[in-house]
């Protein structure tokens, strides 16, 4: 199975929500085994899931909070997140962890409640420049995967996404993919017994039409989480094809 996932982060207004969507349903031909997802900003959701009801594109919340409910102004639970339409949810994005403190401490949390809820959870990991020139990048994924030996039941992705290559137009060479990928499905194997062969292991960091094929071919790459390429829908549209071929 392959997986395109479209990150908007903090971008686009419900009038870009509904451009994108009415663009790429024009063109999209679902394809067995390539899962299409689209992670908009909270409040795009619900614009997001009643524009996509009826196909096969899944939606995805960026981030959702650990608690059922309660007084956590600002937050959003992992049933809301369902509620307004999400199958899945971004969890640990090293955005998220760089502005908002998420640590393992908090991230185990939500993965248990991820999945309590039923929503796939995508754990995000990754490394600094400052953590790879220090040689420090397969201990920090070590640390980072480590909450994955209390996995819950059911279904679970992992995204490494070097901090790096976010939004830098700067593209791990596949040498560097092929080590971490081999890596982290290691680590997944012994965390998680069996299962951790079955997680599907997405890259994410400057994705392009330009690069994702090359990066495809990389052992235990299932797919992409896609930043900037992701707001054009020709592009992700382009993403799809490519992890339909
Ligand atoms: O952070 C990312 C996706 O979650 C990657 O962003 P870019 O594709 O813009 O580098």
């Amino acid at each position: 199975m392959r997986m395109v996932v479209a990150n908007w982060k903090m971008n686009h207004l419900r009038r870009d929500a509904e451009a994108f969507c009415a663009s790429l349903l024009g063109a999209y031909k679902p394809v067995d085994g390539v899962v299409a997802a689209i992670a908009p900003p909270f409040p795009l959701i619900p614009v997001v899931s009643r524009l996509v009801a009826g196909s096969a594109v899944r939606v995805y919340a960026q981030n959702a909070h650990a608690e059922a409910k309660g007084a956590y102004t600002g937050e959003v639970s992992m049933a809301m997140a369902m509620d307004a339409g999400c199958t899945g949810v971004l969890l640990g994005h090293s955005e998220r962890r760089q502005y908002n403190g998420e640590t393992e401490a908090t991230l185990l949390p939500k993965v248990k409640a991820a999945a309590a809820q039923g929503l796939l959870p995508m754990l995000c990991v990754g490394e600094t420049l400052a953590q790879r020139d220090a040689g420090a990048t397969l201990d920090v994924l070590r640390g980072q995967l480590s909450i994955l030996a209390q996995a819950p039941e059911g279904p679970i992705a992992v995204a490494y996404e070097p901090v790096w290559a976010i939004g830098t137009g700067r593209v791990a060479t596949v040498e560097q993919i092929a080590e971490v990928h081999a890596f982290i499905r290691k680590e997944l194997l012994a965390l998680m017994g069996p299962r951790g062969g079955d997680v599907p292991i997405l890259y994410g960091g400057s994705v392009t039409p330009d690069n994702f094929q090359d990066i495809l071919k990389v052992p235990h790459v299932a797919g992409g989480l896609v930043g900037g390429a992701s707001l054009d829908p020709a592009k992700f549209l382009k993403l799809l094809d490519i992890a339909a071929q």
